[in-house]
C-alpha cells in the first residue's frame, strides 16, 4: 500500500512569538542542559531538567490532520511527523514510544496496550468530535491530557443528513445508479416529499439540535429522544420512551456517542417498532446499529431506505476496499436498494477540517507550552494567565496527582519557601491538577521543587516550565 508520509520540520522557531514561554537568554537559570532530572518527568522516565525549548517537542500526526493544524504546530518549532492514514498497531506502538504528542482522528485506537508504550506522551489531540477511540481513564491515570474539537464539524454532519433525508425519500441513489448503467426508470411510486413528515432524532446534542432547526425549516415535524431532558428548539418535541418515539417517526437519525449503552441500540426489536416503510440514518458510530438486523428489515420492506456513514469496522486508509471489515455483511449491504453507503465523511468538509485543525492545535500549544488544560476531556480545566517567562527567574510548576487528602499541604510545604505569584488547583474524579507560577527562583530551586514533588506518593506527573 502506498502511504504519503512526510517529516515536517519547522525552520528555526522564532521564540519571540512563541506565546511568551520560550527561554529568555537573559534568565539566570536558562543554562544549557544540566544534569538535573526533569522538565517533563513522567512514568519513571526521568528527563534532564532544562529550559523549555519548543524544538524538543516531538509530535506524531496521523489520519491526514488538516494543514491549518499542521501549520500551527510547525510554526511553534515542534518536530512534526505527519502521516495521511492511521498506522497498524505494531507501527503505532513503535512510533508512540518516542513522542510527546500524538494527533489522531476517529480511526486510531489509543487503547491501554498502545498507551502503555507511550512513555514520553504528554498530550493527545483528537482532531474530531469522538473520543471513544482513546482510553481516557488510562490516559488521565498517567497524566496524559486529551483534547478534541467538540462541535467544529457538527454543521457538516447535520447538512449531510439533510441531503440524505431527501435522497432516501426520492430514491435518488437508485435512480442515479440506474442512469449510470444506462437505464431510464421514471417512477413516482413510494417517492415522497419530506414536507410534513416526521424526523426522529436520537441524541439531541450539538448535531441533533442543529439538524432539528434545519429540518423544521424544510417543513418537517421534529421529535427527539435523549437520555437527558433537553430544551426543544422551535416546535420540536422530546419523547420520553424510545418505543413511542420510534413508532412516530418517518425518518430516524442517530446522533449518540459510542457507549456501552448505545451498542446495538437499534437492533431487530427497535427496527420492528419503527413505522412500516420508514427510513434509518446512522452518522454516529457503527456500533449503534445492528447491521444484520437492518439488512433483514430492509429485505422484508419494513425499512424503505437507509444511509450509513459509519460501520463497526472501518478500513484504516483510503483504498482499502470496503470488504472484510464487517464479517462479510458488506456484500449484503451493497445488494440492497435505496441504501446510501458513505465512507465516514460526516465531518469531512473543508470548513470543518480547517476549523478542527486550528481548534485542536491551539489547545495542544496552550497545553504543551503553558500547561493550560482548558477544553480537556479527561483533566480538570485549569488556567492561569500567560506565563511570564520572558522575565528572569520565573517558572511554572505543574503537578498532576492523585486526588487524595493532604496533597495541597505537602505541595505548599515544598513551594512555601519560594515566591508563589499565582496558584490554582482543580480535581476531576480521582485526579487533580495543580499549577503554580513562582518567581525569584534559580535552577537549583527548580531542581529542588521538582525532585521534592516527584518524591510525593500522590505524584502522577511533574512538569517545570521555564
Ligand atoms: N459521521 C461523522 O463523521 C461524525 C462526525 C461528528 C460526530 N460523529 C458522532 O456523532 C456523535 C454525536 O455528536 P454530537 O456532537 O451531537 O454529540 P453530543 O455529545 O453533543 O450529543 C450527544 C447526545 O446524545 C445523548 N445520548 C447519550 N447517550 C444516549 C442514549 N443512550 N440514548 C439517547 N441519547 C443519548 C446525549 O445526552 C447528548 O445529548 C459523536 O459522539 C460522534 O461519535 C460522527
Ligand atoms: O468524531 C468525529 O468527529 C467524526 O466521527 C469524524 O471523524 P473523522 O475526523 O475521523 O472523520
Amino acid at each position: 500500500m502506498t502511504q504519503a508520509q512526510d517529516i515536517l520540520r519547522a525552520p528555526e522557531a522564532d521564540y519571540s512569538h512563541s506565546l511568551g514561554v520560550s527561554a529568555s537568554p537573559t534568565a539566570t537559570f536558562h543554562s544549557p542542559l544540566s544534569s538535573f532530572s526533569g522538565v517533563f518527568s513522567q512514568r519513571g522516565q526521568p528527563k534532564q531538567l532544562k529550559p523549555f525549548n519548543t524544538q524538543d517537542i516531538k509530535i506524531l500526526l496521523l489520519e491526514n490532520v488538516n494543514q491549518s493544524g499542521r501549520d500551527i504546530l510547525t510554526g511553534q518549532g515542534y518536530q512534526v511527523e505527519f502521516h495521511t492514514s492511521s498506522l497498524p498497531e505494531d507501527q503505532l506502538i513503535e512510533k508512540i514510544r518516542d513522542v510527546h504528542v500524538v494527533g489522531i482522528r476517529s480511526k486510531t485506537k489509543l487503547n491501554e496496550k498502545v498507551l502503555r508504550e507511550a512513555k514520553n506522551l504528554l498530550v493527545i489531540g483528537c482532531f474530531c468530535i469522538g473520543t471513544n477511540q482513546v482510553d481516557l481513564e488510562y490516559a488521565a491515570e498517567h497524566g496524559i491530557a486529551v483534547f478534541n474539537s467538540p462541535f467544529a464539524n457538527s454543521r457538516s454532519v447535520a447538512e449531510l443528513v439533510i441531503g440524505e433525508i431527501i435522497t432516501l425519500a426520492r430514491q435518488l441513489g437508485d435512480r442515479s445508479n440506474e442512469m449510470h448503467r444506462g437505464t431510464w426508470n421514471k417512477v413516482s411510486s413510494k417517492c415522497w416529499e419530506i414536507r410534513g413528515k416526521t424526523l426522529g432524532i436520537v441524541g439531541y446534542g450539538h448535531i441533533g439540535s442543529q439538524l432539528s432547526v434545519l429540518a423544521e425549516a424544510m417543513g418537517m415535524n421534529v421529535i427527539y429522544y435523549d437520555v437527558v431532558s433537553l430544551m426543544a428548539l422551535g416546535t420540536a418535541r422530546q419523547i420520553p420512551k424510545l418505543e413511542d418515539f420510534l413508532s412516530e417517526a418517518d425518518f430516524v437519525t442517530l446522533h449518540v456517542p459510542e457507549l456501552p449503552e448505545t451498542k446495538n441500540m437499534i437492533s431487530a426489536k427497535q427496527l420492528g417498532q419503527m413505522k412500516n416503510g420508514s427510513y434509518l440514518i446512522n452518522a454516529s458510530r457503527g456500533t449503534v446499529v445492528d447491521i444484520p438486523a437492518l439488512i433483514n428489515a430492509m429485505r422484508i420492506g419494513k425499512i424503505a431506505g437507509a444511509a450509513l456513514d459509519v460501520y463497526p469496522g472501518e478500513p484504516r486508509a483510503n483504498g482499502d476496499y470496503f470488504n472484510n471489515s464487517l464479517n462479510g455483511w458488506e456484500e449484503d449491504l451493497r445488494s440492497l436498494n435505496n441504501i446510501i453507503l458513505t465512507p465516514h465523511i460526516g465531518g469531512s468538509t473543508e470548513e470543518a477540517q480547517r476549523a478542527i485543525g486550528v481548534e485542536v492545535s491551539d489547545a495542544l500549544v496552550r497545553y504543551i507550552n503553558q500547561g493550560i488544560t482548558l477544553g480537556s476531556v479527561n483533566m480538570p480545566e485549569v488556567n492561569l494567565r500567560s506565563l511570564t517567562l520572558e522575565e528572569p527567574d520565573h517558572a511554572r510548576v505543574i503537578y498532576i496527582h492523585n486526588n487524595i487528602p493532604g496533597v495541597l499541604r505537602q505541595v505548599n510545604e515544598i513551594l512555601g519557601n519560594h515566591n508563589v505569584d499565582k496558584q490554582i488547583s482543580d480535581s476531576r474524579g480521582d485526579f487533580a491538577y495543580l499549577m503554580a507560577d513562582v518567581s525569584d527562583v534559580q535552577i537549583s530551586d527548580l531542581k529542588e521543587i521538582h525532585d521534592s514533588l516527584e518524591a510525593l506518593g500522590s505524584r502522577i506527573m511533574t512538569r517545570v516550565l521555564y
